[in-house]
């Protein structure tokens, strides 16, 4: 099947088009750039992409119909989309603070226009969006299931939250079949070594600390040791991206199935995706030095802004409902894979 990935240039959306190629459909890719690579996309995952804003509907309308030439000046001949992967959005919680507007305007405005592009077509198209544990803001109790109250303390988790509210809304009104995924702390980088997590500017943990072990940075900071865990710094569960990946295929194809047999419920299918388990930030750093055999530098700093003392996820009903199941849990494992992808990645 045609699959249209939003943001397939980015970290997440990348791995997602290489599960989804490996389970034999055929995605496309919608990106604007601003952070993403064509060069993944193009070179490495070698599938087209349409260079483009998710809120143009001139790109847009012509894309759903396969009538959009891609960047490299290919068409898509005319075959159209069937479904949707929409990971395209902004994700500086701190940015979020400071210029809302920016995040109102791509995460939400943008997501809007695309929703009314899908429920435009003859049979509205199946959605997979991804939102956030930022969702849930500070959590009552841990771990955090998909029913626990969600009050975002960010411009960037309110977005991701009002675009829940217009799934649901549009679920009801138009038979618009959606899945919302709820991730927990997306780390870790494809076991073949040829895709991984590039951001610039880097915020993300796990990055921050193999930068800091090879040297690109001369320390690392610690947000705060005097949060209420047992050694002061803050608890998160970190789940691997290929599993995160592997999660899509699964739920996108539970909408596909669902909507064959004319079974689509008129509201949101919503998982949470996360391992379970917890690990605070000196744990990652204990667990990066064993991985890497490397030291470094960690100063503690002050607590940054909108941090929750711990986010856990209870994630059962998507192995229960989806039959997922994270094939890399170990925190070892998804320090080693970002550890391989860092050091190609800067051999270049
Ligand atoms: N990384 C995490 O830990 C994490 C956790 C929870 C949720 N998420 C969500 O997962 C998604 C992917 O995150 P990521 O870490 O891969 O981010 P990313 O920045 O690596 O990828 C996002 C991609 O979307 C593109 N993009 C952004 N807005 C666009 C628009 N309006 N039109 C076209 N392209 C646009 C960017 O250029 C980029 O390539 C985001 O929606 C993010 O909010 C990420
Ligand atoms: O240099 C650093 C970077 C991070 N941290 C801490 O490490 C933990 C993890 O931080 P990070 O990797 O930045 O992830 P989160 O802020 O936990 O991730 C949030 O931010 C994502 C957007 O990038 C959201 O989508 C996620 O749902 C949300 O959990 C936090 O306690 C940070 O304070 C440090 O101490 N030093």
């Amino acid at each position: 099947m045609r699959i249209l990935v939003t943001g397939g240039a980015g970290y997440i959306g990348s791995h997602a088009v290489r599960a989804l190629t490996r389970a034999g459909h055929q995605p496309v890719v919608l990106d604007n750039l601003v952070y993403g690579h064509a060069d993944i996309v193009e070179k490495t995952l070698k599938v087209p992409l349409v260079l483009g804003q998710v809120g143009d509907r001139e790109v847009l309308e012509p894309l759903l119909r396969g009538r959009h030439p891609a960047l490299d000046g290919t068409a898509l001949e005319g075959k159209p989309i069937e479904a949707v992967l929409h990971f395209a959005a902004y994700a500086y919680v701190g940015e979020s603070v400071t210029d809302p507007a920016k995040y109102y305007r791509n995460n939400l405005g943008d997501t809007l226009t695309l929703l009314e592009a899908l429920v435009a077509t003859e049979r509205p198209l199946p959605i997979v969006f991804s939102s956030t544990c930022a969702t849930y803001g500070i959590p009552q109790q841990v771990p955090i299931t998909e029913d626990h109250p969600q009050a975002p303390i960010n411009p960037y988790g309110r977005s991701k939250w009002m675009v829940e509210q217009l799934l649901t809304d549009f679920a009801a009104a138009y038979g618009l079949p959606s899945v919302i995924f709820r991730y927990f702390n997306a780390a870790g980088a494809d076991p073949d070594g040829d895709l991984g997590e590039d951001h610039n500017p880097e915020t993300h943990l796990i990055p921050r600390v193999l930068d800091t072990m090879s040297g690109r940075e001369p320390y690392l900071q610690i947000f705060g040791d005097d949060y209420p865990t047992p050694d002061g710094t803050c608890i998160r569960d970190y789940i691997h991206v290929a599993d995160l990946a592997d999660a899509h295929v699964l739920g996108l194809e539970r909408l596909l199935r669902l909507r064959e047999r004319e079974e689509t419920e008129r509201r949101p299918l919503i998982y949470n995706l996360g391992n379970g388990t917890g690990y605070s930030v000196q744990q990652v750093i204990e667990t990066a030095k064993a991985v890497t055999g490397r030291g470094l530098l960690a100063h503690v700093a002050k607590r940054r802004d909108g941090d929750p003392p711990q986010l856990v996820a209870g994630a059962t009903r998507a192995h229960q409902e989806l039959g997922w199941r994270p094939r890399f849990p170990e925190l070892e494992t998804i320090i080693e894979h970002a550890w391989t992808w860092h050091q190609r990645r800067h051999q270049g």
